[in-house]
């Protein structure tokens, strides 16, 4: 800990119990025990070391990945950590790499799409690194159209084996992350062929390199891709190029749970919903969700603490400058993110227990939530990874010039956070899936099909289409029941405007196709809504601690109206509420920003993040950023010489020369 706290006195402002403010970001008490010694452990920990990763080379880097990898392994193993201690102590080494593919996705679609006879077989060796995989799915031509992959596994019944099998440039398996350099497994995801008939895409093991030397198996070929955006970032990363020249699996290698291939070749289908297949998928959605908080939370961290002790321009009368925090466009700016990096944490809490529900039920053979899931989780993973790319690239300019830098921590976080809006999903795509659910709903409204889950409120049809908001005051905008009321009545009515529209098309294809940037938006009010309203069930809920719950309101409110005045042009166009009731809530939201202000540093203080994790001068916990600033310049390898490297080359020549002419004139 700091010896002198520069932002002391903004902690002395804060109306609530800190304290008991980080239970309720990190869910329960044990919950903030486990992930503060995590923390600790690793921030402690010398090759956890960070700071220095912008400065590497791509080759540096990823040995430096490897190490890291390893040694988190080593500890993890020497400690005894519970799978929960695991996790997070992976989390705060804070470098992308081939683990996070390995837990993150290769083991989940064997635990998923595997029989459990595969399980037994396979899970084993990977739990104990005796194999690494990685999910090899999307190709150099195809990633957002599964089903357009080219990939084939065409099966051999004289030998009882698939042939893997990369018929054109284009089917070469490009991006998977571990695949390139790491990965000695991959979950493989290409076309079944048996019997002279293309069953479509279907996964299946397959070992890529030698487990002795790590050398490429005959008829692999493999790779990385290339350096990606930015410095130090996602570049820690092996995203691979893997080719297939007819590489022979057993045909047990095929993960069986959802469809078999018999010994005979006969393709057996069992009696489940074909879209099983993408459930790794929507596992990962899920967990981006709750990521999403993350990343957004440590950038708001550092904008806040900085604008704390930033200081520009003083009073009239020459007296102090005032804090940049201060000035109402700041807060204006800040806050709303500050209120989504709540809003994300909790909705990525509810979409958790969601998912959890959902797998039960599937496991019971009901599948009438899977759509459910689907919409839910490709939703929220668009919106909430768009809202947080945008959200650090905001704290960057929140911070001035300063946020430009490296040892600021935001230019990183962006760079590796900004694919979220492409992998598992392009955003526009997983919202468009999103959209032809609500089309769905819509039109068996008319039948009298009651909507169920996240979509029941399309059951007020009648109520919703025609409703008026009663606000008449400022303060109405705090009524819980006002918010939900506008957001209902907005998202129900942009999706039925959109389906009466569709509608008058030659075709719903059609229909669908040209109405899609319309579509779009109604997905996102619709998704918007499901935010706001676990946000105001959170706040409902019993939260002890002083001030808490009064806290979580504000924030709730913020968030809600914050959106409310973003897109006030759907409000109004919808006719939820006239141009009067939205100028309310614009007042509203000043005044509940004032409300926030003294809070504001508390409330990232509330993330429980060490300064380890931040890795940001700007957004250290003590707020002594000058002195670090200067030091951390010191420390570019550019200024391990006074004089650079290149001078007498290039730059006494270029003056020499000039004073030459200079002298001769
Ligand atoms: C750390 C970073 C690591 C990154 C890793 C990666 O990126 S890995 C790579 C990540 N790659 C990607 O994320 C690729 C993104 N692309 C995709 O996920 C799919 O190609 C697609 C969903 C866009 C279309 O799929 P399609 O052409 O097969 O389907 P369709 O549109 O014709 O709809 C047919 C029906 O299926 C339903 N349904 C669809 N999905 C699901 C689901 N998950 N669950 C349940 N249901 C689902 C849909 O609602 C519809 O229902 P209806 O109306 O019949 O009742
Ligand atoms: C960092 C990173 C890591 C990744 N890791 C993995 C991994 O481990 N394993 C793996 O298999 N894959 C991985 N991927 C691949 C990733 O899943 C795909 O890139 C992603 O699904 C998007 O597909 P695409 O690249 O084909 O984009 P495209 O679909 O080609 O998108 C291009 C543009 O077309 C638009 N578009 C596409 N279809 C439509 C449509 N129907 N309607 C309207 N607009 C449309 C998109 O919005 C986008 O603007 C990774 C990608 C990245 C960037």
């Amino acid at each position: 800990m700091a010896e002198v706290d520069h932002l002391a006195a903004e902690r002395a402002t804060a109306r609530f119990d800190v304290e008991e403010m980080k239970v309720a970001w990190a869910g329960s008490r044990h919950a903030v025990h486990v992930a503060d010694r995590m923390a600790r452990l690793v921030a402690s920990d010398p090759v956890f070391r960070k700071d220095n990763r912008t400065m590497l080379s791509r080759k540096e880097l990823f040995k430096d990945t490897l190490r890291k990898a390893a040694h988190a392994w080593k500890r993890i193993v020497e400690l005894r950590l519970t799978e929960e201690e695991a996790d997070l102590l992976r989390q705060y080494v804070d470098q992308p790499g081939y683990v996070d593919l390995h837990w993150g996705m290769f083991v989940p679609a064997i635990k998923g799409q595997g029989t459990e006879e595969q399980q037994h077989k396979w899970l084993p060796l990977a739990y104990k690194f005796q194999i690494i995989g990685c999910y090899a799915q999307t190709e150099l031509g195809h990633g957002s159209n599964v089903q357009g992959l080219e990939t084939t596994a065409t099966f051999d019944p004289k030998t009882d084996e698939f042939v893997i099998h990369s018929p054109t440039l284009t089917s070469s398996k490009w991006w998977p992350g571990g695949l390139g350099k790491a990965s000695t497994h991959a979950v493989v995801y290409a076309r079944l062929i048996t019997e002279g008939k293309d069953y479509g895409i279907h996964g299946f093991i397959v070992q890529l390199r030698s487990l002795e030397d790590h050398s490429p198996l005959p008829g692999v070929t493999l790779g990385d891709i290339g350096g990606k955006f930015g410095s130090g970032a996602y570049n820690s990363m092996d995203n691979g190029v893997l080719r297939f020249d007819h590489v022979r699996i057993p045909r047990d290698q095929m993960l069986m749970r959802l469809s078999q291939v018999t010994r005979e070749g006969k393709y057996v289908h069992s009696n489940v919903p074909k879209q099983l297949l993408y459930g790794t998928m929507v596992y990962v959605r899920q967990s981006i969700v709750a990521d999403a908080s993350k990343a957004l939370s440590r950038a708001v961290c550092i904008a806040v603490r900085y604008s704390a002790v930033r200081k520009q321009f003083g009073s009239q009368d020459g007296g102090p400058e005032t804090q940049v925090l201060n000035y109402k466009t700041q807060q204006s700016r800040l806050f709303p993110l500050l209120a989504s990096a709540y809003a994300f944490r909790f909705v990525g809490d509810w979409l958790n227990w969601l998912y959890t529900d959902v797998t039960q039920k599937l496991e019971a053979k009901d599948f009438s939530t899977l759509q459910e899931a689907h919409a839910c989780t490709a939703g929220l993973k668009a919106v909430t990874t768009s809202v947080t790319a945008d959200a650090i690239e905001e704290c960057r300019k929140l911070c001035g010039g300063h946020g430009y830098l490296n040892s600021s921590g935001l230019p990183e976080l962006f760079a590796v956070y900004v694919p979220a809006c492409t992998y598992e999903g392009d955003n526009v795509v997983l919202l468009l899936q999103v959209a032809r659910i609500l089309m769905k709903t819509v039109s068996q409204l008319a039948s009298g099909k009651q909507p169920v889950g996240t979509m029941a409120y399309m059951g007020k049809v009648q109520y919703l289409m025609q409703c008026k908001s009663a606000v008449s005051s400022a303060e109405d905008w705090l009524n819980p029941d006002a918010i939900q009321e506008a957001f209902e009545a907005r998202a129900l009515r942009m999706a039925v405007n959109c389906a009466q529209n569709i509608s008058q098309a030659a075709s719903q294809e059609e229909g669908f196709y040209e109405r899609s940037p319309d579509l779009l938006e109604a997905a996102v009010a619709h998704i918007q809504l499901i935010i706001v309203t676990k946000f105001i069930e959170k706040v409902h809920q019993e939260i002890p601690g002083h001030g808490v719950k009064e806290q979580l309101q504000a924030l709730c409110n913020v968030y809600a109206l914050y959106i409310l005045h973003k897109h006030l042009g759907d409000f109004l166009a919808t006719g939820c509420i006239t141009p009067r009731q939205g100028a309310l809530a614009n007042e509203q939201l000043g005044k509940l920003y004032a409300q926030v202000r003294p809070n504001a540093v508390a409330l990232v203080d509330a993330f429980n993040y060490t300064d380890h994790y931040l890795g940001s001068v700007l957004g250290r916990y003590d707020g002594d950023v000058y002195p670090a600033l200067y030091e951390e310049a010191w420390k570019d390898p550019l200024n391990e010489t006074v004089v650079p490297e290149g001078y007498h080359e290039y730059l006494r020549p270029l003056i020499k020369q000039q004073q030459l002419k200079l002298s001769r004139l």
